[in-house]
């Protein structure tokens, strides 16, 4: 299968100012992160708040840049990419916020706020039309009667349509969906996740799905990306290939395990998290792993895939 993206040993670091003397410190928020993602393929991205996830999907359009690293898409390499070859490669790679209400401009009508993305990606010559608006709206399930609505006379879910057919106005290939159902409601959720459904399989997309909603994952995407403090530590090919990494285990456990017995035969999550400022020797999850031995606490697990399964950073994976 051949890679619509292709990310390679990516990381950015930033730089905080933390202690009483506010000493500039580096953060690694996302640290050697690579993958491949095929066309019309879904690529889960799960983890806690703050393991990196978004800042993932920004290295990967390459709206913020890499502190190391290599991403290829469509073959072109994005990093060395030109600002008039990215800006061509850009319309191709768009991205879906959680929050609708902070990506339209409240004095917009839903019809400017569609068309915006055209006007901006430079088409002077040849301007949006509302048969163009009213052929996205029709796309995303809204009515044209709505195009001159305004945000707040929209619902979340209406709000959250416009901002999906903001997205695929320039016509992309690849989604990055960051959290896109979070502020609604679950029936709500529900039509949102059927439409991305519905515009995958009509358009031939391929999207990175973000969230901390291990149930949606595993029932919306095609393989995963399991991030603890800016590391892939488990890479699933598919949703119901075994967890082997204790945190993905507990993840799995508490999110869909239906058998209150079943949930308890991982213990619950102990310890603290580190500092991402002041990571430690090893492997970052030690401190609230249930299996850690002395070699996590003094060795970084690299991200191998051993005895014939899918990649884990781990030194104790399951093999069960
Ligand atoms: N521009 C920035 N400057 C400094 N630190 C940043 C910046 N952007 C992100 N970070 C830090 O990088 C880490 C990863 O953040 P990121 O937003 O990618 O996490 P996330 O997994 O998407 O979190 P959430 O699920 O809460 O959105 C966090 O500690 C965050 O504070």
């Amino acid at each position: 299968m051949t890679s619509l993206l292709k990310v390679r040993n990516l990381s950015k670091r930033f730089v905080g100012h933390r202690g009483p003397f506010r000493r500039p410190r580096v953060m690694h928020a996302v640290n050697d992160v690579s993958f491949d993602l095929a066309k019309g393929r879904v690529i889960g991205v799960v983890g806690e708040s703050g393991c990196g996830k978004s800042t993932l999907a920004r290295l990967a359009l390459r709206l913020i840049e890499p502190s190391d690293g290599l991403v290829r898409f469509e073959g072109s390499n994005l990093l060395e990419a030109s600002p008039v070859a990215m800006r061509k490669l850009r319309s191709k790679m768009q991205m879906v916020f959680q929050d609708p209400y902070s990506s339209i401009d409240p004095r917009y009508t839903v019809a400017r706020a569609i068309m915006e993305p055209l006007s901006v990606q430079g088409r002077k010559s040849d301007k949006p039309t509302l048969d163009e608006v009213a052929g996205l709206m029709e796309m995303v399930g809204m009515s044209a009667g709505l195009a001159q609505s305004f945000p707040h006379q929209l619902s979340g879910g209406q709000k959250q349509r416009v901002g999906i057919a903001r997205a695929l106005a320039l016509r992309p290939s690849l989604l990055v969906l960051d959290e896109p159902t979070a502020s609604l409601d679950v029936s709500v959720q529900a039509q949102i996740i059927g439409l991305l459904e519905k515009l995958r399989d009509d358009l031939g997309l391929t999207y990175i799905f973000i969230s901390h909603d291990l149930s949606l994952v595993k029932y919306f995407c095609d393989e995963i990306l399991v991030m603890y403090l800016g590391r892939v530590v488990e890479a699933l090919p598919r949703t119901n290939a075994p967890a082997r990494h204790p945190y993905t285990r507990t993840l799995m456990d508490s999110t869909f395990s239906p058998d209150p017995k079943l949930r308890r035969t991982i213990e619950p999550l102990q310890g603290e998290v580190p500092s991402p400022f002041d990571l430690p020797d090893g492997c970052a999850f030690a401190a609230r792993c249930p299996v850690a031995s002395d070699i996590c606490r003094s060795q970084i697990p690299s991200l191998t895939a051993v005895g014939g399964g899918h990649p884990v950073a781990c030194h104790h994976p399951s093999l069960s």
